[in-house]
């Protein structure tokens, strides 16, 4: 067995599709950093999940590897190349869902590609060839019927939808997802998981995904990080004992239900919590929009 699954060394040889080593951040004017020797690998298609305590750096993370945040040392590579900004080849979602209400949804989702061709970026052939990906990201998640609407007509599942089609329209390596599911009620968020599992599996997009929700962290990821705050650090990484192609029933599977309580016990351990009470106040607390 691994010692340290943060560190996947079935093969050495391959290259990662996300390296951090020893990566360290603080933000200016606190006196601890949110973020202290950090190392992990991600392999290419892989889909990893993170949780930890309220304030423990995951979103700082998230956006680091996105290039919306700088870290102050350490390395930090997608693809073998060392991040210093936003990319194509990064897609980010939000929780919040931040579309262009001024723009339909099929406009939202190749928004993008239209910028490109008025910076000079690309030319008209590639924008048309992109229009077919447009449409096939519509079909894809079930936007067909939607696609001239504009946002504020739609649920906020079917904008996060239309968020996640966005994100996907510049073929991203890495999906980045920060609490993608935290505004939806439980019914659309079960929807969402089917939706997000099955694009991962046809694209073999390389997926970080940030939750609150340990179930959903198990549910989707094929490890989940947990993280500790004060400073924000990985504590433990948890294989996740499940078959790759995820069906709802086993979240009542009782490996499932034994490694939920696992993280659960050892988020309450990281931060100081005596009681179940006491931790779910503070996960629903931190959990509120
Ligand atoms: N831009 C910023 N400037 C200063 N401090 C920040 C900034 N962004 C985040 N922080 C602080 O850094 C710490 C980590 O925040 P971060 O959002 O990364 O944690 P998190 O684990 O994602 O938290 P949550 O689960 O509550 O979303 C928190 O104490 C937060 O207040």
């Amino acid at each position: 067995m691994n010692p340290n699954p943060a560190e996947k060394t079935e093969n050495p040889e391959k290259l990662p599709k996300i390296e951090v080593r020893g990566l360290r951040k603080r933000y200016e004017g606190a006196a601890i950093d949110v973020l202290q020797g950090i190392d992990l690998r991600i392999e290419a298609g892989e889909f990893v999940t993170f949780v930890g305590a309220s304030g423990c750096g995951k979103s700082t993370l998230l956006r680091c590897i996105g290039g919306l945040e700088h870290h102050d040392s350490g390395e930090l590579k997608v693809d073998g190349r060392a991040v210093d900004g936003p990319g194509p080849e990064r897609g980010m979602v939000f929780q919040h869902y931040s579309l262009y209400p001024w723009l339909s949804v099929r406009e939202n989702i190749r928004f993008c590609r239209q910028l490109r061709v008025h910076t000079g970026e690309r030319t008209s052939a590639e924008v048309e060839a992109a229009s077919g990906r447009a449409d096939a990201l519509l079909r894809l998640m079930g936007l067909g019927a939607v696609a001239e609407a504009w946002p504020a007509q739609l649920s906020g599942g079917m904008q996060q939808r239309v968020a996640i089609a966005r994100a996907l329209m510049s073929r991203p390596g890495v999906l980045l997802m920060d609490e993608p599911f935290g505004a939806l009620d439980a019914q659309t968020r079960e929807v969402m998981h089917e939706l997000i599992a099955h694009v991962h599996r046809l694209e073999r997009t390389t997926v970080v995904f940030v939750t609150h929700d340990v179930e959903e962290a198990i549910y989707l990821g094929s490890r989940v990080v947990l993280m500790a705050p004060r400073p924000g650090r990985i504590d433990t990484v948890f294989e996740v004992p499940l078959p790759a192609r995820r069906q709802p029933e086993m979240k009542h599977a009782p490996e499932f239900l034994a490694l939920k309580r696992r993280i659960l016990e050892r988020i309450r351990a990281t931060t100081g919590m005596d009681t179940d009470h006491e931790l779910l106040e503070r996960l629903s607390a931190s959990a509120a929009p």
